[in-house]
């Protein structure tokens, strides 16, 4: 049987999730979506095929509504929807911080909600997204959303209470790994080496070392040894890092990370 999958609002997330999905091989036809702007919502149906619809009409006619609008705009587009959702529909949300409780309460009883926190990899079909159910969710249900973001990465079923954790972790990731190759491109040009050459060989850099992360099977303590040569130039680099703090930086920083996703929960925190 056909599914219909409606993802609402389409931004950053909303686009990437369904030009996955259609790379994945579903259909664009099976595909609705929702803008706040018309010139968005066409903009989507030129560049993928996909039927730009309002957020009643997804409501009545998909079948899985995916909700990727932010935290703050997610009440009042539960509030709209909520009349329009029958409690067969499956409702995925993709908003950090967002509880299935939440959704829940605004949604008809019985409503199957699933939460997703997935990362902006999936641009590039390498995504991490963390999947849990809601109090009426079903293996089953929990499987279709499996398969929606199986299209742009990888899956992992986690408890609800490690959601603000993963969202810390892989939800926010991408944006560490960013401003790390930022701050050692501008040490390459410190170090004299013209902008363009220092971007590319940390790039490839970080390339090399995430494919040796996921594929060697090592521990990155191992990994980081292999390159650390005694009385080198390595172990002068991490003594710096050390130095720095840089270990306690980030641990602190994908702490506030979790708080802020805890804060987000209300769905109306600025
Ligand atoms: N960016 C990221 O790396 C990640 C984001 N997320 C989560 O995904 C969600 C979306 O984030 P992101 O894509 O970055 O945000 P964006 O701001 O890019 O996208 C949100 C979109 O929702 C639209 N929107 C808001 N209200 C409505 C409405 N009532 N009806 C239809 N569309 C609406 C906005 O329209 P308009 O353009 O007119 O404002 C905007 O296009 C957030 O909840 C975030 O927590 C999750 C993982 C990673
Ligand atoms: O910064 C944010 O709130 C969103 C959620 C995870 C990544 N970006």
């Amino acid at each position: 049987m056909t599914q219909t999958v409606a993802v609402l609002g389409t931004g950053k997330i909303g686009e990437a999730l369904p030009s996955g999905m259609i790379r994945g091989g579903w259909t664009p036809a099976d595909l609705l979506v929702t803008a706040r702007r018309t010139e968005r919502a066409e903009e989507l149906r030129s560049r993928y095929g996909v039927t730009p619809v309002t957020n009643a009409e997804a409501a009545k006619s998909a079948d899985t509504l995916i909700l990727t609008v932010k935290p703050q705009d997610m009440g009042s587009l539960l509030d709209e929807l909520a009349p329009h959702v029958p409690a067969d529909r499956l409702v995925i949300s993709g908003a950090a911080g967002i509880t299935t409780a939440f959704l829940e309460e605004r949604l008809t009883e019985g409503t199957p909600v699933v939460r997703v926190m997935t990362n902006t990899p999936a641009l590039v079909d390498e995504a991490m997204s963390v999947i849990s159910a809601g109090t009426h969710a079903t293996a089953d249900h929990l499987t279709h959303a499996e398969e929606i973001f199986g299209a742009v990465g990888k899956t992992l079923r986690v408890p609800e209470n490690q959601q603000d954790a993963c969202t810390a972790l892989s939800g926010s990731g991408p944006a560490y790994f960013f401003y790390l190759v930022e701050a050692m491109t501008d040490a390459g040009i410190l170090l004299g080496l013209p902008r363009d050459k220092a971007h590319d060989l940390i790039v490839q850099s970080a390339i090399g070392a995430a494919t040796m992360l996921r594929d060697s099977g090592e521990h990155p303590v191992k990994l980081r040894e292999n390159v650390t040569s005694p009385a080198g130039t390595t172990i002068n680099a991490i003594r710096e890092l050390e130095n720095h703090g840089v270990r306690a930086a980030l641990i602190a920083a994908l702490e506030a990370a979790r708080d802020r996703s805890r804060e987000l929960a209300s769905g109306t925190k600025d």
